[in-house]
């Protein structure tokens, strides 16, 4: 199994190598050369086994000779028995047909561990093949900066730095990246929001000097291996309910597209979906672009639901790849025109296709409000903001098909705003209880490049 870049001039590269690249040469992102089926009877094969093994059965064929079959099941089962479920990812039903799925049950709170777990896992093992020492730099709109820093803290062969927008994180999530005492972590307050934050990073990945002289390895879902891990709860939920024999939609709250086009994969891979919903919040440039064709951006606006706090979607790149009939060139343009002008028109035939794969939808901020105070009382589940724009924008897609909502942080990420909807305050798990007491260590950083790449360079020893 090979990959390959969306702009179509990148050397294609296996899974390990794919993974450890991040970003492709060209500035795009890598895709699986084709995309692996299952049938009807492997899906079906699926129903009453553990998380673990349909990890494995759903991830195996993308993987190549990277590991084998027995070092990538052990790497799986080290990823996930930190999870503080046995189901991993337990679906909860609010409605006659529509679900909860509770992807918060990892060491960071946030679907982000699901990934993020697995790749951490991965990268030792590759590392300790290679002998290599690498400087992971990330950036965050809150969830995928804590969940880096606990896959890779304390590791004597990694830098982890983790961009994060200064006063646009939540309390606790801005704790859990500002908390830890390893010096290999590293968190970079930047004067900006989470667009400049990953604009800076894939800048980084650009500049080949400094990506070679630091071995820059990324961990958002700019990484393929990101994707490919959301892509097994998509699996687990759908058989729950009864898939390849019955159909099931997804609602998935989105922001920088890499959850729901891991949907778009189980769905290329044979699982029987009917709607894949988008979920915005009022940073609802995706729903825009559906609706009226062009992809402009407006300024990210700061909400209740901050981690979908953003307007420049990396992985909608990827959908832009299939739809576009893989032509990489097409992608390069587009992607010209977003970075010169802020927008670009999506062509016709590409926006007629997008839309008859994905279906849309916003949540406004007293939306999110009601919807957390609604959910609360009708089904007894206290969600995150988050969840709840899925949760909303769900409610006006159901039909005869189950719809399963994925609820992608825990509400003790969001006190404040799941508070403020109900009068409760969700209290940590146990383990996290003093997070407010531990000393906060970070850095103030400007928006620029040159600046950061040169903290970098020194705090890695290399300047
Ligand atoms: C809690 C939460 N929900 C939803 C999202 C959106 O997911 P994606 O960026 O994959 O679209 C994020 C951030 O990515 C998040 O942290
Ligand atoms: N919401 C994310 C933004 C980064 O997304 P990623 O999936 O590309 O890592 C966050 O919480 O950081």
């Amino acid at each position: 199994m090979n990959y390959l870049s969306t702009r179509g001039t990148a050397p294609e590269l296996t899974f390990g190598e794919a993974m450890m690249t991040g970003l492709a040469r060209d500035g795009g992102l890598y895709l699986p050369a084709s995309i692996p089926v299952m049938t009807p009877e492997e899906i079906a094969a699926l129903a009453g086994l553990g998380y673990e093994d349909v990890a494995f059965r759903v991830m195996r064929p993308f993987i190549g000779d990277t590991f084998t079959d027995d070092e990538f099941r052990g790497l799986i089962a080290r990823a996930y028995q930190g999870f503080n479920h046995a189901a991993r990812a337990p679906l909860k039903q609010l409605a006659a047909n529509h679900f909860l799925l509770e992807l918060f049950h990892g060491p960071t709170l946030a679907f982000k561990d699901f990934a993020m777990q697995l790749i951490g896992q991965m990268m030792q093992a590759a590392l300790a093949k290679s002998g290599n020492r690498i400087t992971i730099v990330g950036a965050t709109s809150g969830d995928t900066g804590s969940a880096a820093i606990e896959a890779f803290r304390g590791l004597s062969n990694v830098d982890v730095f983790i961009l994060f927008p200064h006063g646009r994180v939540s309390e606790v999530q801005r704790r859990q990246m500002t908390t830890p005492a390893e010096s290999n972590v590293h968190a970079l307050a930047l004067d900006g929001d989470f667009d400049d934050c990953q604009a800076r990073l894939k800048d980084m990945f650009n500049h080949f000097e400094f990506r070679d002289t630091v071995g820059l390895a990324g961990v958002n879902s700019i990484n393929w291996a990101r994707v490919l891990a959301q892509v097994v709860y998509y699996f687990t939920s759908a058989v729950a309910l009864g898939a390849p024999h019955r159909k099931v939609s997804f609602t998935v709250p989105t922001g920088n597209f890499g959850d729901i086009f891991a949907g778009w994969i189980a769905r290329a891979m044979g699982l029987p979906i009917d709607q894949l919903v988008i979920a915005t919040n009022q940073n609802d440039i995706l729903d825009r672009a559906l609706r009226s064709g062009d992809y402009a951006t407006d300024g990210v606006r700061r909400s209740i639901s901050p981690s979908m706090d953003i307007q420049v979607s990396s992985n909608f790149e990827r959908a832009l790849f299939e739809v576009l009939g893989r032509d990489g060139a097409a992608v390069a343009s587009l992607m010209d025109d977003l970075k010169t002008t802020g927008s670009f028109r999506i062509p016709q035939g590409a926006l007629e296709t997008l839309r008859a794969t994905f279906a849309s939808g916003r949540c406004s901020e007293d939306e999110t409000l009601a919807t957390i105070q609604r959910t609360l009382a009708q089904s007894g589940e206290l969600i995150c903001p988050h969840s709840a724009v899925a949760v909303h924008v769900a409610e006006s897609h159901l039909g005869a098909t189950p719809m399963i909502t994925l609820a992608t942080a825990h509400p003790a990420k969001f006190p404040d705003a799941v508070e403020r909807a109900t009068g409760i305050r969700p209290a940590l798990p146990p383990r996290m209880a003093d997070l407010f007491d531990r000393e906060e260590r970070v850095t103030r950083v400007p928006n620029d490049l040159a600046a950061l790449e040169t903290l970098i360079l020194e705090r890695t020893g290399r300047a």
